[in-house]
């Protein structure tokens, strides 16, 4: 049984059974200086004093304590790794020739560096942690299944931004979130081209280079800066329905609507504190898994464009600051439903 799914059995203990089981482990199981252990990863002892904090899981934060290990901080810092590497493939990548293709339409765009780039990231990832599951957004075009399981899953968007990266508008990240039980663990956006590192763990916060990111404060939408982007549907009725939303949110009146062109850096403007509310519909689980984690540890909502629960796969999203704000915006959001990317084919 391999290590992930050793813990995930192990999740599903009572408390008082899983905290026994650690007690016992911690006086029986060390591996020597050096050596391998067999149930945690690798620099287990070093990770285990710098980020000890409860395992996978809600129902194992009962009876946790900084005293066990953090199973996932091996895969980040390898994510961070990675999203650095693919960082610097994409901006050679912008010294030469991008040879453009397209997708779904003819402004949905790709190029040989993001399946090159998505490529990097699964390999390498499939090499380390062989168990784990993917969602990537190349490989999804490619025809692979779209599904969030209970499975530890990296949600790969190789560039976030293409439209950005092909005509070198300077905004565009390496997006990779990680999700076990369906929910977010962590989360590394790679800002490339302005190099900044936004990086959050569930219940450890969100940084910037290793500075924390705190949401803005302000509770005025009308004091507000608000982000969206148009897509890349050019179906008629959803370019209505965005436009209504833009003409009603423009005059309620805010201080400003901005769209750098990408999600994740979207959010990531929203976590810094420099806008106060993302909104869109028609984006993807690649384009906004890791920024939500981001937004969420730096004290932001997310929220559904009809003021439900946000669904990572329903394709639709409102990233704020505040619930006042969010609900505020959803009251001005002209909504609809793009097909689900979890839908039956
Ligand atoms: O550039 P990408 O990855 O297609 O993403 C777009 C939205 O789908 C910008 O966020
Ligand atoms: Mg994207």
């Amino acid at each position: 049984m391999d290590v992930e799914n050793a813990v995930l059995e192990l999740c599903s203990l009572p408390a008082q059974v899983l905290w026994s089981f650690v007690c016992v482990y911690r006086t029986t199981c060390r591996s020597p200086p050096g050596g391998g252990s067999t149930l945690l990863l690798d620099n287990e002892e070093e990770e285990t004093r710098k980020y000890a904090e409860p395992l996978i899981g809600s129902d194992c934060r009962q009876g946790s304590t900084s005293e066990m290990a953090d199973l996932w901080q091996n895969a980040m810092d390898h994510a961070v790794a990675l999203a650095r590497r693919a960082g610097e493939v994409v901006r050679e990548a912008l010294q030469d020739d991008r040879k453009v293709m397209t997708k779904s339409c003819s402004v949905d765009l790709v190029t040989q560096t993001d399946q090159k780039v998505e490529q990097l990231i699964i390999q390498s990832v499939k090499e380390k942690f062989p168990t784990h599951s993917f969602i990537g957004e190349e490989s999804v075009a490619a025809g692979e299944a779209c599904v969030l399981t209970d499975c530890p899953t990296w949600i790969v968007d190789p560039i976030d931004g293409t439209t950005n990266f092909v005509h070198a508008f300077p905004f565009v990240a390496v997006s990779i979130g990680f999700s076990v039980n369906r929910q977010m663990e962590f989360a590394v956006v790679y800002s490339c081209l302005e190099d900044k590192m936004y990086t959050a763990r569930r219940g450890k916060g969100a940084f910037c280079n290793g500075e924390p990111l705190q949401v803005s404060g302000q509770e005025d939408i009308k004091q507000s800066i608000i982000s969206t982007e148009f897509g890349s549907s050019r179906d008629p009725e959803a370019v209505e329905k965005i436009f209504l939303s833009l003409r009603s949110i423009l005059c309620i009146p805010v201080h400003g609507v901005r769209g750098a062109g990408t999600a994740a850096i979207n959010m990531c403007h929203v976590a810094s504190g420099c806008v106060e509310a993302y909104y869109e519909v028609g984006i993807h689980v690649w384009d906004v898994a890791a920024g939500s984690l981001l937004v969420s540890e730096a004290g932001g909502v997310l929220m559904d464009v009809d003021g439900g629960a946000a669904d990572l796969m329903s394709r639709r999203i409102v990233a704020a600051n505040s619930r006042t704000i969010a609900e505020r915006l959803v009251s001005e959001i002209h909504s609809f439903s793009p097909l689900r990317d979890d839908a039956t084919p």
